[in-house]
Protein backbone atom coordinates (compact mmCIF):
# COMPACT_ATOMS: atom_id res chain seq x y z
CA UNK A 1 0.00 0.00 0.00
CA UNK A 2 1.51 3.07 -0.96
CA UNK A 3 1.25 5.92 1.86
CA UNK A 4 3.26 8.55 0.53
CA UNK A 5 4.47 9.63 -2.92
CA UNK A 6 8.24 9.95 -3.35
CA UNK A 7 8.18 12.72 -5.81
CA UNK A 8 10.86 15.33 -6.38
CA UNK A 9 11.46 17.17 -3.48
CA UNK A 10 9.84 20.90 -3.38
CA UNK A 11 11.71 24.02 -2.17
CA UNK A 12 10.82 25.75 1.25
CA UNK A 13 8.32 28.46 1.08
CA UNK A 14 9.41 32.02 1.50
CA UNK A 15 7.18 33.18 4.28
CA UNK A 16 8.06 32.75 8.33
CA UNK A 17 4.53 31.12 8.44
CA UNK A 18 3.88 28.75 5.39
CA UNK A 19 7.34 28.04 6.01
CA UNK A 20 6.47 26.50 9.55
CA UNK A 21 3.78 24.66 7.80
CA UNK A 22 5.92 22.94 5.33
CA UNK A 23 7.76 22.10 8.33
CA UNK A 24 4.83 20.01 9.74
CA UNK A 25 4.08 19.04 6.84
CA UNK A 26 7.79 17.49 5.87
CA UNK A 27 7.45 15.49 9.70
CA UNK A 28 3.86 14.20 9.29
CA UNK A 29 5.21 12.47 5.66
CA UNK A 30 8.30 11.17 7.70
CA UNK A 31 6.00 9.78 9.44
CA UNK A 32 4.18 7.84 7.10
CA UNK A 33 7.21 7.63 4.98
CA UNK A 34 8.87 6.25 8.36
CA UNK A 35 6.04 3.42 9.50
CA UNK A 36 5.87 2.37 5.51
CA UNK A 37 7.41 -1.07 4.93
CA UNK A 38 8.34 -1.51 8.68
CA UNK A 39 6.84 -4.87 9.86
CA UNK A 40 7.10 -4.23 13.51
CA UNK A 41 4.63 -1.09 13.37
CA UNK A 42 2.07 -4.10 12.69
CA UNK A 43 2.89 -5.48 16.09
CA UNK A 44 3.79 -2.04 18.08
CA UNK A 45 0.72 -0.17 17.09
CA UNK A 46 -2.00 -2.85 18.14
CA UNK A 47 0.55 -3.34 21.10
CA UNK A 48 0.27 0.11 21.92
CA UNK A 49 -3.71 0.22 21.17
CA UNK A 50 -4.26 -3.23 23.34
CA UNK A 51 -2.55 -0.93 26.21
CA UNK A 52 -4.59 2.03 25.91
CA UNK A 53 -8.26 0.19 26.00
CA UNK A 54 -7.01 -1.69 29.03
CA UNK A 55 -5.19 0.51 30.76
CA UNK A 56 -8.72 3.01 30.38
CA UNK A 57 -10.67 -0.03 31.75
CA UNK A 58 -8.80 -0.45 34.52
CA UNK A 59 -8.76 3.32 35.29
CA UNK A 60 -5.20 3.91 36.03
CA UNK A 61 -3.94 7.13 37.14
CA UNK A 62 -2.77 10.37 35.92
CA UNK A 63 0.59 9.59 36.34
CA UNK A 64 0.36 5.87 35.14
CA UNK A 65 -1.19 6.84 31.80
CA UNK A 66 1.83 9.53 31.36
CA UNK A 67 4.08 6.95 32.02
CA UNK A 68 2.20 4.31 29.64
CA UNK A 69 2.11 7.20 26.93
CA UNK A 70 5.89 7.85 27.03
CA UNK A 71 6.47 4.47 26.70
CA UNK A 72 4.46 4.21 23.27
CA UNK A 73 6.09 7.57 22.51
CA UNK A 74 9.85 6.24 22.59
CA UNK A 75 9.48 2.80 21.49
CA UNK A 76 7.13 4.52 18.35
CA UNK A 77 10.68 7.18 18.30
CA UNK A 78 13.05 4.57 18.35
CA UNK A 79 11.39 2.75 15.05
CA UNK A 80 11.16 5.73 13.35
CA UNK A 81 14.96 6.76 13.95
CA UNK A 82 15.67 3.07 12.80
CA UNK A 83 13.73 3.31 9.70
CA UNK A 84 15.49 6.53 9.07
CA UNK A 85 18.12 4.94 9.37
CA UNK A 86 17.40 2.00 6.62
CA UNK A 87 16.62 4.36 4.29
CA UNK A 88 19.86 6.13 4.59
CA UNK A 89 21.80 3.12 4.78
CA UNK A 90 20.22 2.05 1.10
CA UNK A 91 20.62 5.50 0.01
CA UNK A 92 24.58 5.09 0.69
CA UNK A 93 25.30 1.29 -0.48
CA UNK A 94 23.10 -1.50 -1.89
CA UNK A 95 26.36 -3.27 -1.30
CA UNK A 96 27.11 -5.47 1.56
CA UNK A 97 29.27 -2.96 4.19
CA UNK A 98 30.17 -4.16 7.42
CA UNK A 99 29.40 -0.79 8.99
CA UNK A 100 26.39 -0.31 7.65
CA UNK A 101 25.43 -3.94 9.18
CA UNK A 102 26.71 -2.61 12.57
CA UNK A 103 24.60 1.10 12.33
CA UNK A 104 21.53 -1.20 11.45
CA UNK A 105 21.71 -3.99 13.83
CA UNK A 106 22.52 -1.33 16.58
CA UNK A 107 19.18 0.86 15.32
CA UNK A 108 17.29 -2.57 15.58
CA UNK A 109 18.98 -3.04 18.92
CA UNK A 110 17.68 0.62 20.27
CA UNK A 111 14.27 -0.65 19.42
CA UNK A 112 14.79 -3.94 21.04
CA UNK A 113 15.75 -2.02 24.28
CA UNK A 114 12.91 0.63 24.33
CA UNK A 115 10.34 -2.42 23.37
CA UNK A 116 12.08 -4.20 26.41
CA UNK A 117 12.21 -1.11 28.54
CA UNK A 118 7.98 -0.43 27.37
CA UNK A 119 7.01 -4.24 28.07
CA UNK A 120 8.31 -4.19 31.54
CA UNK A 121 6.52 -0.35 32.75
CA UNK A 122 3.52 -1.63 30.79
CA UNK A 123 3.30 -5.61 32.61
CA UNK A 124 4.05 -3.67 35.83
CA UNK A 125 1.37 -1.51 35.64
CA UNK A 126 -1.47 -2.72 34.41
CA UNK A 127 -0.77 -5.79 36.42
CA UNK A 128 -0.91 -3.85 39.27
CA UNK A 129 -4.48 -2.94 39.01
CA UNK A 130 -5.62 -6.03 37.42
CA UNK A 131 -5.16 -8.18 40.92
CA UNK A 132 -7.43 -6.50 42.91
CA UNK A 133 -10.08 -5.78 39.83
CA UNK A 134 -10.12 -10.08 39.44
CA UNK A 135 -9.90 -10.23 43.06
CA UNK A 136 -12.67 -8.72 43.72
N1 LIG B 1 24.15 -3.00 3.17
C1 LIG B 1 24.22 -3.86 4.18
N2 LIG B 1 25.43 -4.32 4.60
C2 LIG B 1 25.52 -5.19 5.62
N3 LIG B 1 24.48 -5.68 6.31
C3 LIG B 1 23.25 -5.28 5.96
C4 LIG B 1 23.05 -4.36 4.88
N4 LIG B 1 21.72 -4.12 4.78
C5 LIG B 1 21.14 -4.86 5.73
N5 LIG B 1 22.03 -5.56 6.45
C6 LIG B 1 21.76 -6.49 7.57
O1 LIG B 1 20.44 -6.98 7.45
C7 LIG B 1 19.66 -6.62 8.60
C8 LIG B 1 18.26 -6.29 8.18
O2 LIG B 1 18.35 -5.24 7.24
P1 LIG B 1 17.15 -4.23 7.04
O3 LIG B 1 16.96 -3.54 8.33
O4 LIG B 1 17.40 -3.38 5.86
O5 LIG B 1 16.01 -5.27 6.70
P2 LIG B 1 14.51 -5.34 7.20
O6 LIG B 1 14.14 -6.77 7.14
O7 LIG B 1 13.77 -4.36 6.37
O8 LIG B 1 14.55 -4.84 8.73
P3 LIG B 1 13.28 -4.30 9.54
O9 LIG B 1 12.38 -5.46 9.78
O10 LIG B 1 13.89 -3.71 10.81
O11 LIG B 1 12.66 -3.24 8.68
C9 LIG B 1 20.40 -5.44 9.23
O12 LIG B 1 20.13 -5.35 10.62
C10 LIG B 1 21.84 -5.79 8.92
O13 LIG B 1 22.34 -6.73 9.87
Amino acid sequence: MVLVHHDTPVPPPASPMRRWLWKFACALRGVLVGMQGQNSFYVHVPAAIVVCIVAAWLEVSLAEWLVLVLCITVVMTAELLNSALEHLARAVTREVHPEVRNALDIASGAVLVASLGACVVGVMVLVNHWAPVVGS
